[in-house]
């Protein structure tokens, strides 16, 4: 089986326009099929402050109302996805910008309403894998913003780590799917304030001592539960890091374990 690269960058590497390009230069002479997905959440609260619209986010979540699904429309499947998408093709990587919507790659419903409604925020259904795949197997790279569809003409925002190991899940009965997790830290900190205290390995017992002693907290616990998401479904590889774990070896990264 051959390998399929699932690649998530965040907000903080978005924002810095040296780190993008640096991140993007090594992107684009990764060999072999790969997936970009790209979050951007910090750009859209910034304009959305900007443009007077109240930003509410609960449980790392935004609820997302009409006013924040245009915003986030424009800002992720816009300015975001377009920029990263020219910057691959500057590098000499044949690259396409997908939402959900686009060849009806992802399809998700409205999150139900319990405590909480988060408006048109979507939770993933069905991952279609078959117009992917034909670009994939001719040396194209599908460019993924956070937005779904529900195939009646709904957007939803759809958080952009599930995205990803929605879509690494996916591909898993296709590819042998390998999913990073790439922002500015070296990976799951010990001391979040230290950048050298990287915890290699985490399972699902040590998982639950890092939550009940505060060390892992904020946008960490949904990204973390994407990860064993994913592991308990057939991805082969799970890694949370600096974009350099996917350039060298030696870097230290976190490495989630079933
Ligand atoms: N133990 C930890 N190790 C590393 N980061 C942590 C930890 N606990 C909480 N965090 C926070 O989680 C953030 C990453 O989550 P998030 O902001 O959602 O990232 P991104 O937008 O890059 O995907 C880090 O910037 C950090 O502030
Ligand atoms: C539903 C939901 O919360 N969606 C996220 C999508 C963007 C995202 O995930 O961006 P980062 O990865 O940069 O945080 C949001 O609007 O913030």
């Amino acid at each position: 089986m051959q390998t399929l690269k699932v690649i998530k960058i965040g907000g903080n590497i978005i924002d810095d326009e040296q780190a993008l390009h640096h991140f993007l230069e090594g992107f684009s002479k990764i060999k072999g099929p790969k997936i970009l997905v790209h979050g951007g959440g910090k750009l859209a609260t910034k304009l959305a402050n900007q443009m007077g619209v109240e930003v509410k986010m609960t449980n790392g979540r935004r609820i997302t109302d009409a006013d924040t699904l245009d915003i986030i429309t424009m800002v992720y499947a816009g300015k975001i996805n377009k920029n990263i998408v020219a910057k691959l093709q500057a590098n000499q990587c044949n690259a396409i910008g997908f939402s959900g919507a686009d060849g009806n790659a992802i399809v998700s419903e409205k999150r139900p309403v319990k405590d909480i409604d988060y408006g048109f925020v979507g939770d993933v259904l069905k991952v279609n894998t078959n117009t992917l795949e034909v670009l994939l197997n001719n040396q194209v790279t599908p460019v993924f913003c956070a937005i779904t569809h529900d195939e009646n003409g709904q957007l939803f925002n759809t958080n952009a780590d599930t995205i990803a190991s929605e879509l690494a899940i996916g591909f898993a009965k296709i590819f042998k799917t390998e999913l990073y997790y790439c922002f500015e830290k070296n990976g799951v900190l010990q001391n979040v304030n230290d950048d050298d205290s990287v915890i290699e390995n985490i399972n699902s017992e040590n998982y639950k001592t890092l939550i009940n002693e505060g060390i892992i907290a904020d946008g960490m616990l949904p990204k973390l539960n994407n990860c064993f998401h994913a592991i308990k479904h057939n991805v082969h590889k799970v890694c949370i890091g600096k974009p350099e774990m996917l350039f060298s070896l030696n870097t230290k990264h976190t490495t989630i374990q079933a």
